[in-house]
């Protein structure tokens, strides 16, 4: 008897189907991959079984029975935990891993516990243990890496006794390593019986996980594939055509110098190194987290000072005392958290797809500082059918958008406008397989300027760069610092 069975759901919001008809089934013990383009409805279907929203039509039964669930809570206590992203918790000062494990019994109204470290503590070690986890329940919470965290929001579903475990993009900003941890924990507990469904835009995840792939598009379920799965296949599905050669050949580094990086140390202590990206180049760099990606990422930005070094642009010295000045010199940047860093909050006046693309180029645009709607329209109309953004039009709100779609329309602020530099962190957090490759065709095709990408997916560093450089401590790997030599980076890099 399947765990979960889906009957015909169906479920709209205004014009948008984002799902229909959609028919699906997971075993126990079985790991199931849901793979479609950004705005797919793949987030929708979660929704519905983990009691977030309402199917309009069709039907649900868990364990054989049937089943609606009006609230998260009744989903969770039925066995159908949906494990977030816990990064979340990492601002909350103080906060151990036994505290983070415990959360929810602390703010839980109808059960207080008001009990003593010590409890919370042995409770906090239970719960690992049942888990199969290996962690210090006094270590700060916000020590952790992206994968431990990833565990303990595992660790803090499986103790609501989950039978089906639904994880939405966990390795989203795990390295090469961790996810492999990560992939042996869920195979671990695959083997007791427990069901995943698993949503990822890596192939590596599914290739390492799934015993099927169900393709969505536009809503429906189009077909699904057994292991071994074929992935060309499967993404073709997907995306409703062929993709090209995903990975475009490096080039010879032609171009004149743009940005000159010397005996640059991020941190007093770390060691010091060497970078320069020419025109038209793209380097990726690429480790685990907290190698220091995004701090060097940040300092060209003019965003954090660095310890030592001297950084040229275009030949000439360049020491940006803010973001704003990095932009007035031809550098631009999208930054690693979009809801944070990128994007209006909800019911702000600037939180359109039109608004969000245009608001950094204002005092550019308009130097008289009149806005011209129908020039910021034509903009973002121009970026919805260049990336592919899934949406009903220029004015329609970010925070309705699918999270990939958002993650394009970020990106789209800077993709097509002029410059020297363009600096991406996790530019692709999200975003499908599709729209990537469509998104690093346009990257290429700029022979302007240079581009450097931080990401912490060694094959995404490979997919998109000419060249490829690995961080660790702070500093760019010894022997392979600077032009040339680094091609054999890719090796380096997985
Ligand atoms: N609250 C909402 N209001 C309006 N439209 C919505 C809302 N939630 C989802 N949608 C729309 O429903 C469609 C399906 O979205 P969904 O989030 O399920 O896609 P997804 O497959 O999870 O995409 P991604 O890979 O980008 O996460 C999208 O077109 C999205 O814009």
């Amino acid at each position: 008897m399947p765990l979960l069975q889906a009957q015909a759901l169906s479920r709209s919001f205004g014009s948008t189907r984002a799902l229909a008809d959609f028919s699906f089934s997971i075993d126990p013990g079985e790991i199931v991959a849901l793979m479609g383009a950004n705005g797919a409805g793949k987030s929708t279907f979660v929704k519905i079984i983990s009691g977030v929203l309402l199917a309009e039509s069709g039907s649900l039964t868990f364990k054989g029975q049937s089943f609606a669930p009006a609230t998260p809570a009744e989903a969770t206590a039925a066995g159908i935990v949906t494990v977030h992203q816990s990064t979340d918790l990492v601002g909350i000062p103080g906060l151990t891993v036994a505290d983070a494990l415990l959360l929810n019994r602390f703010v839980d109204p109808r059960q207080p516990f008001f009990v003593s470290r010590g409890r919370i503590r042995r409770e906090a070690q239970a719960m690992l243990r049942e888990a199969g986890f290996d962690l210090p329940v006094d270590r700060d919470f916000a020590d952790l890496s992206a994968a431990e965290r990833q565990l303990v929001a595992i660790a803090r579903g499986l103790a609501n006794k989950a039978e089906l475990l639904i994880l939405d993009e966990p390795t989203a900003s795990l390295s090469a390593t961790e996810s492999r941890r990560l992939y042996a924990t869920l195979l671990d507990l695959k083997k007791r019986g427990i069901a995943i469904l698993y949503i990822s835009h890596r192939t590596a995840d599914l290739e390492a996980l799934a015993d099927r792939v169900a393709v969505l598009r536009g809503g429906r379920l189009v077909e699904t594939f057994k292991r071994p799965v074929n992935f060309d296949a499967a993404i073709e599905t997907m995306i409703g055509r062929p993709l090209a050669s995903a990975r475009p050949d490096a080039r010879a580094l032609t171009g004149d110098p743009v940005l000159e990086l010397s005996g640059i140390r991020l941190l007093p202590g770390s060691d010091p190194f060497d970078l320069t990206l020419h025109r038209g180049e793209v380097v990726a760099i690429t480790g685990v987290l907290g190698a220091g990606k995004s701090r060097l990422l940040s300092a060209i930005f003019g965003n954090g000072k660095l310890a030592a070094g001297e950084m040229r642009l275009e030949g000439r010295p360049y020491v940006p005392a803010n973001p704003r000045r990095a932009v007035d010199a031809g550098v631009a940047m999208a930054g690693e958290d979009r809801h944070r860093s990128s994007l209006m909050p909800a019911g702000w006046p600037g939180e359109s797809i039109a608004a969000t693309i245009s608001l950094p180029h204002l005092h550019r645009w308009y130097p008289g500082g009149l806005i011209r709607p129908r020039q910021e329209r034509e903009k973002a109309e121009a970026a919805i059918n260049r990336l592919g953004i899934h949406a009903s039009g220029p004015n329609a709100s970010v925070w309705t958008l699918s999270g990939g779609n958002q993650q394009k329309v970020v990106l789209a602020r800077w993709e097509a406008e002029p410059g020297k530099l363009l600096l991406l962190d996790e530019p692709f957090q999200g975003v499908d397989v599709g729209a990537r490759h469509d998104i690093i065709t346009a990257i290429r095709s700029r022979s302007d300027r240079a581009t450097l990408i931080a990401t912490s997916d060694p094959e995404e560093a490979i997919e998109v760069a000419d060249r490829v450089v690995v961080m660790d401590h702070q500093t760019l790997l010894p022997d392979r610092r600077d032009a040339g030599a680094s091609h054999d980076n890719r090796e380096l890099a997985r």
